[in-house]
């Protein structure tokens, strides 16, 4: 086993409790889901909001779905002129047998062309 990053972001449609929690547990468990893994394999979550953000805290949603025994921390993303909007975006570090190349990186509801080198197609 080896300890790898895994990314991810989403794009709310709105900047609201109930929909940001729902778009963060759904980018959380595909991040789990395409990369085989369990919450016993998480280290720890970083996770951002773009500034516009104000709703609701992302790691709520994590721990609303039972990953209550990892580090998680919640920071504000750049505010970068024409950046994308009501962005989330995550990184855990996982242990993982997967090679650097074979860690899939999650990018949901139009943040593909945030990384178009990274992202694949959303599913
Ligand atoms: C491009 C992204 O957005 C921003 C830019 C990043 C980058 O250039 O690597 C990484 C995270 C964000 O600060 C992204 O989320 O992947």
């Amino acid at each position: 086993m080896t300890i790898r990053a895994v990314r991810g972001a989403t794009q709310l449609e709105v900047d609201e409790a109930g929909h940001l929690l729902e778009r963060t547990a759904e980018l959380m468990q595909a991040v789990l889901k395409r990369n085989d893994l369990t919450s016993d394999d998480v280290i720890s979550i970083f996770l951002t909001a773009t500034p516009d953000v104000r709703s609701a805290f992302p790691a709520a949603a994590v721990r609303a779905l039972g990953i209550t025994d990892v580090p998680l921390m919640c920071a504000q993303e750049l505010d970068v002129d024409g950046a994308m909007p009501r962005v989330i975006r995550l990184m855990a570090h996982i242990e993982t047998a997967r090679a650097r190349d074979g860690i899939r990186h999650v990018y949901l509801h139009g943040t593909t062309v945030l990384r178009d080198d990274l992202a694949e197609d959303d599913e």
